[in-house]
Formats: C-alpha cells, sequence, structure tokens
C-alpha cells in the first residue's frame, strides 16, 4: 500500500506521495488514474516527492491529471514547503522543481510564501506559435480577447474583462487552453482588475480545466497586469478559493503567500483504481 497526504492551497487540491527512496513506479497514466475524482482519489494535480540533490530539500514532480508534466505548481510548492517545514522544523526550506529551486518560507501569519523565481516574457519562452509582442496576443476566444502571456515555468495567458460575474469563463477555457498560438496549450487567466493593487482572477488549468485557484497562474496575472500598466507591483488576488498575497519584486522575482491546509492521509494501491 502507498501512503498519501490530501493537501490545498485555497481549494486548489493535492495527493501527495513520497518517492525519496524511488519504489513507487510512478508513470504519467498511475497519475491520471489517482487524480481521477470519480475512479481514484481525485485532485487537481498529483505531486510526487523525489530525491532532491545537492542544495535543495526536495524534488517536487507536478503531473495534471491529463497526465501531462507540469514546469510549476505554485499552490502545492507551498503545501510541500509547509510539510517540509513539519519535517525539519526550519521555517524556510526550497523546494526543487523542473523550473528551479523555489525558496519558501512560513511567515508571521502563518502563511507560505514561495519565491516563484522571475517570469518569462520573450515569445519563445511562453512558448506562442510565432514572434509577437506578449502584451497584446492577436487571439479572441468567445467575447474575450487581446490577452497578455508570460512563463512562471509553465505558460499562462491571461484575459483582461470587465465583470467576471457577468461572463461565463469555463465555456472559453477548452478553446483557450487549445488555441494554435499556443504549442504547449497554456494555463488561461480571466481577470479582473479592481483596483491598481487588487484583482480578481478566474482560471481555467492546462491538463485540469476550472480550480478554485492557481498559484503560478496569479503569478503570471500581477506580471501580466502589471506590463499592461493596471497594477503595481503587488497586489491582492481573490480567486474562487480564496485570497493569494503577491509582489512582482524588482530583482525580478515573484513572490506568493497563501495559507495550506491538509485534508486527511490514506494509502493506496495503484490497482485500486480500476478503469
Ligand atoms: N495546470 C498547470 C500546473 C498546476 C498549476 C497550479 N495548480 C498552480 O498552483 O500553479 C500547468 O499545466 O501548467
Amino acid at each position: 500500500m502507498i501512503p498519501f497526504r490530501k493537501m490545498h492551497g485555497l481549494g486548489n487540491d493535492f495527493v501527495v506521495v513520497d518517492d525519496r527512496q524511488k519504489t513507487l513506479g510512478v508513470t504519467p497514466a498511475r497519475a491520471a488514474a489517482a487524480a481521477d475524482r470519480h475512479r481514484g482519489i481525485g485532485c487537481d494535480q498529483f505531486i510526487v516527492l523525489e530525491p532532491p540533490g545537492e542544495g535543495a530539500d526536495v524534488f517536487m514532480r507536478i503531473y495534471n491529471p491529463d497526465g501531462s508534466e507540469a514546469e510549476a505548481c505554485g499552490n502545492a510548492t507551498r503545501c510541500i514547503a509547509h510539510l517540509l517545514m513539519g519535517e525539519t522544523g526550519r521555517e524556510s526550506v526550497v523546494v526543487r522543481t523542473v523550473r528551479g529551486d523555489l525558496p519558501c518560507q512560513r511567515l508571521p501569519d502563518g502563511t507560505i510564501s514561495a519565491d516563484m523565481g522571475p517570469p518569462s516574457l520573450e515569445w519563445q519562452d511562453v512558448p506562442l506559435a510565432s514572434a509577437m509582442d506578449t502584451t497584446h496576443l492577436p487571439m479572441t476566444v468567445g467575447a474575450v480577447t487581446d490577452p497578455a502571456a508570460c512563463s512562471m515555468g509553465n505558460p499562462h495567458v491571461t484575459f483582461f474583462v470587465g465583470d467576471l460575474d457577468r461572463l461565463d469563463w469555463q465555456a472559453l477555457g477548452p478553446e483557450a487552453e487549445h488555441h494554435p498560438l499556443l504549442p504547449a496549450r497554456a494555463n488561461v487567466g480571466f481577470a479582473q482588475v479592481i483596483d491598481t493593487d487588487h484583482i480578481r482572477l478566474a482560471i481555467w488549468e492546462r491538463g485540469a480545466g476550472p480550480t478554485l485557484a492557481c498559484g503560478s497562474g496569479a503569478c503570471a496575472t500581477l506580471v501580466n497586469a502589471h506590463r499592461r500598466g493596471l497594477t503595481g507591483r503587488r497586489a491582492r488576488i481573490d480567486l474562487p478559493g480564496g485570497t493569494l498575497t503577491l509582489e512582482w519584486r524588482l530583482d525580478g522575482h515573484v513572490l506568493m503567500a497563501g495559507p495550506v491546509a491538509t485534508a486527511f492521509t490514506g494509502e493506496f494501491d495503484w490497482d485500486s483504481f480500476a478503469a
């Protein structure tokens, strides 16, 4: 039997397994089966802890429910940091991902902050299908148009909208995620700027669909909003699952802070998830 921990950040939920002994035999298909909300345990991402190598406390591998591997997951980074703080008794840890090393710390209010690193702003880094200004993409999906794009290690497109409550953004998600301009697909944000330090955000995630929160998506939204002159470098971002606090620091790094929780623990066998 394989023990797991069910965690979430603002309802963006994860099944976490510890494969630091490299014995579990994780595959994309098995991760997808475990993530299935009807036949498996169910989660937005399946998270695997692996040996980090020198200079970090853990390597975190991220699988979407469709089995695709993601380069970044902000809310899972904060959850795993919290788990490591409990293991080590330390207030700061480093989570290594495909994208790089992410320093995390517990803040005085008990929330967990992750340094998600700098965004990548060039079209080929997002990536986009051809050379273009990433602050204004020639892209229209239903009622939304003219998004901005950047990468936080994973690709993000941000549409700025007037009233999120009057937009059926979930209906637009699949077409946007799979748009021809996006060779690696993308996470799609629908952002209503309330003030220069306050954004409401809904996210259709690549490989996962609508989630209650998306940490890397919140980072990308702040970056894209600031580049468009809509906000400063700090913002409170309200997502359906709750609020994240972010800063795009002058050194280029994006910090993102918020709560984390463990919902329950359990155990499974891979063959528990009958197709
Ligand atoms: N679906 C994302 C990965 C999870 C991102 C999200 N859960 C976060 O907190 O950043 C992708 O394929 O890039």
